[in-house]
């Protein structure tokens, strides 16, 4: 697979638009260093040297529902990468739905954007290999960020977390491609944080608190409150 290796760039994500026209085939883009990386909701991402910072950009089979899913393909692949290189005592989660939490902190944030009109999708993952950021300069409310070296003394190049992300990633998407969600679907709750247990999930103006009891079929988190069962598709969530 093509491999873009950018020292700096604004972000890998305008950085897949720029080349995407010219890809038949899927690329990674990555880069040292970002200086203008973006999150979800249109937050800032902070993305300096010695963290990870890439876009996988591809053709996802079937239309726009079925590209959304790989939000779950992409939060299987980088926990998978995460405990390869943290170990097996590492405790890893997936926050609904794609964040990647280590001892309970975020250590790492993904986002989806469609390209070319939906015949491409860029994954955008960032991972707090070195550093967390200040946690004055995120929302009162947002998880805790936490970093790898922070949380294990590890110290793992951003380069070399790469090849085991891209291998984690093509073992996830095949798992997609042959047996469908409800492979990525069963693997992502056994790896699910808070899962039977309260939350709150904030949806624009509303919030809702209730029990997590599952995701279905589309990737919707079931919560269960005073008024019955609800389905969510878009949410920020907090414990
Ligand atoms: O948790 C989030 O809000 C998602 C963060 C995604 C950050 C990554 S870093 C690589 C790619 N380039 C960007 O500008 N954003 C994503």
């Amino acid at each position: 697979m093509a491999r873009h290796v950018l020292p700096s760039v604004d972000s890998t994500m305008n950085e897949a638009a720029r080349l995407a026209p010219g890809l038949s085939g899927s690329a990674w883009i990555f880069a040292h260093e970002q200086t203008a990386a973006r999150g979800r909701r249109g937050r800032d991402w902070r993305a300096p040297a010695g963290n990870f910072s890439a876009t996988l950009v591809m053709r996802p089979e079937g239309g726009l529902a079925q590209a959304a899913l790989y939000s779950f393909v992409a939060a299987l692949a980088l926990e998978a990468a995460l405990a390869h290189v943290a170990g097996p005592h590492a405790r890893l989660s997936i926050k609904w739905p794609n964040d990647v939490l280590l001892n309970g902190g975020k250590i790492a944030g993904i986002l989806l954007e469609s390209l070319q009109g939906g015949a491409q999708l860029a994954i955008g993952i960032g991972v707090n290999l070195a550093h967390a950021p200040p946690r004055n300069e995120l929302e009162p409310e947002a998880m805790p960020p936490v970093s790898l070296a922070g949380e294990s003394g590890m110290v793992v190049p951003p380069e070399e977390f790469l090849p085991m992300l891209a291998q984690a990633f093509a073992h996830y998407d095949r798992q997609f491609r042959d047996y469908g969600f409800d492979a990525i679907r069963n693997a992502w709750l056994a790896r699910a944080a808070r899962l039977g247990e309260e939350i709150t999930a904030r949806t624009g103006a509303q919030t809702y608190r209730g029990t997590f009891e599952t995701i279905d079929a589309t990737g919707a988190l079931i919560l269960t409150g005073p008024e019955g069962r609800r389905a969510i598709s878009a949410a920020d969530i907090f414990f």
